[in-house]
């Protein structure tokens, strides 16, 4: 065991992915003797969580797309070395909200600014780092926004999920083309299952694929 492991989950907005987090982590820190970190992006550190105050503020709409993709690749970086980098280091399992797919489905598709151009900046930004396996959470964009909706009064509503439904359709879109060209490293859960199904379902696929890690 050379270094720890680097999971990352991905989704659309209001895929459920912080309430997966809430069950899937107690199940992960019982069935493992390795330290867990938990952490999110853009965050995780101060100077991340200050980028994401200006990322997401709903007043910013004025903030140009190339702006706010290479705002998420610098919170990335000092994510990764502030925080992520030293804790695989420590053979820990890291499990991170959100990294190098969200800019690709969200700026690179989303936006449209082309995946290739977002996988450059990230190229820089990461270093060679990439995930060991990322967990998919799949919903349909207008399920995803209705959650969203619905839970608005518990749940922050930042200038992303006030995008129009396109938008997020073609977000969408990003993360299954993403699906299909990294079927190694993406694994697809149907996230339109109640909280406690989609968390089982990735304990299990966590614990056939890192047996060492977790048993
Ligand atoms: N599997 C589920 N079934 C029904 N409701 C869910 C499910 N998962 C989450 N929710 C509800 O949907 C809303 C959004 O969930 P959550 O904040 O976990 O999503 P998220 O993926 O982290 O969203 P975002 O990326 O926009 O922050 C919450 O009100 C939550 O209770
Ligand atoms: C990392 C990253 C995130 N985003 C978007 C996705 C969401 O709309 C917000 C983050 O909020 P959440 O509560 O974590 O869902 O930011 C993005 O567009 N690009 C990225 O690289």
């Amino acid at each position: 065991m050379t270094k720890g492991i680097f999971i990352t989950i991905e989704g659309p907005d209001g895929a459920g992915k912080t309430s997966l987090i809430q069950v899937l982590a107690p199940m992960i820190e019982k069935a493992s003797k390795q330290e867990l970190v938990l952490t999110r992006e853009p965050g995780g550190i101060p100077i991340a969580e200050k980028i994401r105050t200006i990322i997401l503020d709903p007043k910013h709409m004025e903030m140009d797309e190339r702006t706010e993709a290479l705002l998420y690749a610098a919170a990335r970086r000092q994510h990764l070395v502030e925080k992520v980098i030293p804790a695989l280091n420590r053979k820990a399992i890291v499990l991170c909200d959100r990294f190098v797919d969200s800019s690709l489905a969200y700026q690179g598709a989303g936006r449209e600014i082309g995946m290739s151009e977002i996988a450059s900046i990230n190229e820089f930004a990461c270093d060679g780092l990439t995930p060991d396996v990322t967990l998919y959470i799949d919903v349909e964009s207008e399920l995803g926004l209705e959650r969203i909706s619905k839970g608005r009064k518990t749940t922050e509503v930042d200038r992303l999920d006030n995008e129009a439904l396109d938008f997020h359709k073609k977000v969408r879109a990003g993360y299954l083309e993403l699906v299909k060209d990294n079927p190694d490293r993406i694994l697809t859960i149907d996230g339109s299952l109640s909280i406690e199904e989609v968390a089982n379902t990735c304990f299990n696929r966590l614990k056939e694929r890192f047996p060492e890690f977790i048993n």
